[in-house]
């Protein structure tokens, strides 16, 4: 027999039986019901005395029968679809009349059903029917319409399947608009929590959305919710999450960003409950790592540490994995390797884990024979947003005409540049760093900046117009020490067409800084006479040719 779901404790064998041979029913595929089912579903419900709630695939098939209301129904699985319906449709009864309930329209809207239809039950015979389908998201409007209440029978002539294929075209047609309007990005939404932290919470929402951004993300929405403590189910309230899965629903979203880190438990509840994409903090940091790690080094780290932070969250969970599809949070070097099971990851891990230890071991020895006479590398560092790839670009410029041969871009974070009066330079790009490094990836991060060891100079760009930059500072600082970094550093105190001047003039002066605008390219000759002075006060003289300011034929 099939299985019935819901409440059927105390339900007489022969009722039961009955109730299962509903799973025999089929509706021809363009009618919402039938006469026999709707008459049989009342009978049934009064006979057992509470709501018997059926479910229906679009062909007309019985998917699952539960005795209580429409959240009693099993979710089908694989329902959801970006942007359209599921498929299937929700037929049951109310004992007591009164239409559509709170729970059943967000049953609806949550699964993206095709439509929700409540039976009024008098005397074990169906009275009038409710009728609700999905609308396509409108500012200001409900998610759904809720048709007036018709004679149950009403419906039975209706082309039910001419009514879905057009409002599958009209949702399918607005989706489309929007991703035109859109442009590419991922769209996500950021849920921000205030343990209580006041103005701070506020910060780290700042610092969330650039994080979001630079991991190539489109912030649609943000949301700060005060919890001083967290739901231990799903962080946030269950009615919060409702809501923001009606905000994703109206701003097209997909992806719901926490700032802060859930157990594998709550995401996956999150996932369930709003079925969107969920990633917290940490897996947003290892997604950017992932863009930047470009050594075996730092691909393999980066890749352990996704790994590692994935593995409990895969258990019992094949659902999660295949959900991951694409965009943020799956990128790297692992990106293809996450769809492998738990063992096999197992394995990775041990071998990843070996080959960090013999790749670290080579590197070792190749440093020892460094060669002399080669192109000076100049590292550029600092917090997330300081401007760093833009002071790059602003440093290397002229290699965007591609005249020139010798600014073309080496590797995507690498170019090469030229000092008037001393040559050319290698200038590298590094990620961002950020206050609270989650300790999974402290060991990942540092293998994103390995690079640095190889430089002759560090840029530490500092944002003048940002609060708290000097802490900013001091927090990238420590870092770079505690590596046991020891090139030469020059601060760059950046954004000065935005800056305070007096904010600006403190940076410069604390930290014996050079003020620029990357973005308007303003100070960078004496950004540029400044690396030169350091490199040639650090043993790497000038090239030869280029003391006289005549540039190589390229
Ligand atoms: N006003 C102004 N904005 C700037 C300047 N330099 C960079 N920006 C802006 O600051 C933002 C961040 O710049 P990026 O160059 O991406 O910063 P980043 O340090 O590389 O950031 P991450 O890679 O995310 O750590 C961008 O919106 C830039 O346009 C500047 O000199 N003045
Ligand atoms: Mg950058």
């Amino acid at each position: 027999m099939n299985k019935l779901y819901g409440n059927v404790q105390g339900l007489k064998p022969s009722l039961k039986k009955k109730l299962g041979n509903l799973y025999r029913r089929r509706v021809p595929a363009n009618r919402l019901y039938t006469a026999e089912l709707a008459r049989t579903l009342a009978q049934l419900s009064a006979e057992v005395g509470r709501p018997v709630s059926l479910l229906l695939a679009r062909n007309g098939q019985m998917r699952a029968v539960a005795v209580g209301d429409a959240a009693a129904l099993p979710v089908p699985e694989h329902a959801y679809l970006e942007s359209r319906l599921s498929g299937y449709r929700i037929v049951h009864t109310h004992l007591g009349g009164g239409g559509l309930s709170a729970p059943d329209l967000s049953t609806l809207f949550l699964h993206r059903y095709d439509s929700i239809v409540a039976l009024d039950v008098e005397e074990g015979r169906p009275t009038r029917a409710h009728l609700a389908h999905l609308v396509p998201p409108e500012a200001e409007e409900e998610d759904w319409r809720i048709y007036p209440a018709r004679p149950w029978d009403a419906y039975l002539q209706w082309d039910y399947g001419a009514a879905l294929a057009a409002l599958e075209e009209e949702l399918a047609r607005r989706a489309d608009l929007r991703e035109l309007e859109d442009g590419s990005g991922e769209r996500v939404i950021l849920v921000g929590i205030d343990e209580g932290q006041g103005p701070e919470a506020e910060l780290r929402l700042d610092e969330l959305a650039e994080l979001a951004r630079t991991a190539g993300g489109v912030v649609v929405h943000r949301e700060l919710v005060y919890r001083p403590t967290l739901d231990p189910r799903y962080a946030v309230g269950r009615g919060k999450l409702d809501e923001l899965t009606s905000v994703a629903y109206h701003e097209n979203a997909g992806t719901l960003i926490f700032g802060v880190d859930l157990t594998p438990a709550q995401a996956g509840a999150i996932e369930q409950a709003t079925q969107l994409k969920v990633l917290d903090r940490t897996q947003l940091i290892l997604d950017i790592f992932a863009r930047h790690a470009r050594t075996p080094q730092a691909e393999a780290q980066v890749e352990l540490a996704q790994l590692r932070y994935l593995l409990p969250r895969l258990v019992g969970k094949g659902k999660q994995l295949s959900r991951l599809g694409g965009g943020i949070g799956t990128r790297g070097p692992g990106e293809t390797k996450l769809e492998v099971d738990r063992r096999r990851i197992g394995e990775r891990i041990h071998r990843l884990t070996r080959e960090i230890e013999r790749i670290a071991k080579q590197r070792r020895e190749a440093r020892k024979s460094r060669k002399r006479n080669r192109v000076p590398v100049v590292a550029i560092v600092g917090y997330t947003n300081a401007g760093k790839t833009t002071l790059l670009r602003a440093l290397t410029r002229k290699g965007d005409a591609g005249e020139n041969k010798l600014f073309a871009t080496l590797r995507p974070l690498t170019r090469r540049g030229y000092l008037p009066g001393y040559g050319e330079v290698l200038f590298t790009d590094t990620v961002g760093f950020i206050r609270d490094m989650p300790p999974a990836l402290v060991t990942a991060f540092r293998a994103t900046l390995e690079e640095l060891f190889e430089a002759d100079l560090v840029l530490h760009v500092v944002d003048a117009t940002a609060d708290g930059a000097l802490e900013h500072h001091r927090v990238v600082e420590d870092r770079l020490v505690e590596m046991g970094l020891e090139a030469p550093r020059l601060v760059v105190v950046n954004k000065i067409d935005r800056a305070d001047p007096f904010d600006r003039m403190r940076l410069e002066e604390q930290l014996d800084g050079v003020a620029v605008s990357a973005l308007e390219g303003r100070g960078l000759e004496d950004l540029a006479s400044r690396i030169v002075r350091v490199l040639i006060g650090s043993g790497l003289p000038a090239q030869p040719w280029a003391q006289y300011d005549v540039r190589p034929m390229g």
